[in-house]
């Protein structure tokens, strides 16, 4: 198979890289990310000399930077490219409809135009909006995305969703739940709380705390994907989640206490304008339909997420500081003449 993966120096897009070239070495993987602050090229360095893995830096929605590699002839695109964080959409919206909307759009046109065989887009339980208490989201679950980054999300899903019933492209959306692991960008909860309790500096906690998510371990992730793109029936919606609600408040003091940190850090502050309550997702159907088996449970996940971070502290100074890619740049730069 030959795949384009867009986003795949991004968080879950490199775990997937990472994942498919292990299980699927002879596939043939075109990586296409625009390197913007969150994308780093070091996460895919253990694959980078590999015969059949390939680097592309252009902006999916930059059609004509697109369009060569859909002229190659592809087997199947993953959508990974996003603008991923809820606080940046609420700063700058403009930039999540440009990547998260029109990007999609764009590929999909080319995938259309090309006839690709297969058009699997990544998005997320937040296009479903928040829960109470109880229940939780299902396929069937009406989207009602409460941010401007949740909103481009359900809107580039729509579009997956037109160009299925309109033009017959074989798609699947994957919307997934709060993802957790190795190379996630230290402005999300986890990795953030990691980073600021090891230099003792505040961990700031939105509001009272209290907002659930539902953990999902990148490489649980990661394998439910490879199932829907193998197995996937065209057209569907697949939840991926964890099964493993927990509170913020939780998180955070689960990390404080694997590194020995006193919970004095912990400073509550303003809460996030529009933040959801909670998450909570029903993986009924890919586990049923497809077989999927998440292998971590939270408890194990976290301890190896958190030790990963610790032994991975030049990492995560030198993706914030932007080092890596600078010098990726320069390389690629050399290498294009
Ligand atoms: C960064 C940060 C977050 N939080 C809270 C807000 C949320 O309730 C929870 C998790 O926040 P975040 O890590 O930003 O993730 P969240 O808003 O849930 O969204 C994530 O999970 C989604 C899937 O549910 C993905 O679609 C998003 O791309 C991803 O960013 O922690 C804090 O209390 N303090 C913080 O500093």
């Amino acid at each position: 198979m030959k795949l384009l993966v867009t986003g795949g120096a991004g968080f879950i897009g490199s775990n997937f890289i990472l994942y498919m070239v292990r299980q699927y070495p002879h596939y043939q993987i075109i990586n296409v990310d625009a390197l913007t602050y969150a994308g780093n090229l070091e996460n895919l360095r253990s694959v980078e000399q590999h015969p059949n893995y390939r680097f592309v830096k252009a902006d999916i929605a930059d059609r004509t930077a697109m369009e060569p590699l859909f002229r190659e002839g592809l087997d199947a695109v993953l959508n990974f490219a996003a603008e991923s964080h809820v606080d940046r959409s609420i700063l700058q919206p403009d930039l999540f409809v440009r990547t998260n909307v029109l990007g999609t759009q764009t590929l999909l046109d080319l995938a259309k135009q090309y006839g690709v065989g297969k058009f699997v887009q990544i998005s997320t339980d937040e296009v479903y909006g928040t829960l109470g208490e109880t229940g939780l989201f299902t396929e069937e679950t009406p989207l009602a995305p409460n941010s401007p980054y949740s909103a481009s999300k359900a809107g580039a899903d729509l579009l997956v969703r037109a160009y299925h019933e309109t033009f017959g492209l074989n798609v699947n959306i994957t919307r997934c739940s709060n993802n957790y692991g190795p190379y996630q960008f230290p402005e999300k909860l986890i990795p953030l709380m990691i980073r600021n309790a090891l230099e003792d500096k505040a961990l700031p906690v939105y509001g009272d705390g209290l907002n659930v998510r539902d953990w999902l371990y990148v490489e649980d992730h990661c394998s439910a994907i490879d199932l829907v793109l193998h197995q996937g029936k065209r057209g569907e919606v697949y939840n991926i989640g964890g099964n493993n609600e927990r509170t913020n408040i939780e998180v955070v003091k689960t990390i404080l206490t694997e590194l020995g940190k006193p919970e004095s850090l912990i400073r509550f502050v303003k809460d996030r304008p529009g933040h959801d309550r909670r998450y909570g997702i029903d993986a009924t159907k890919i586990r049923r339909e497809l077989g999927w088996q998440p292998k971590y449970d939270y408890e194990t996940g976290i301890k190896e997420t958190i030790r990963w971070y610790l032994e991975h502290q030049d990492w995560m100074e030198q993706v914030v500081s932007g080092a890596y890619r600078q010098y990726y740049e320069l390389q690629y730069r050399d290498r294009q003449g």
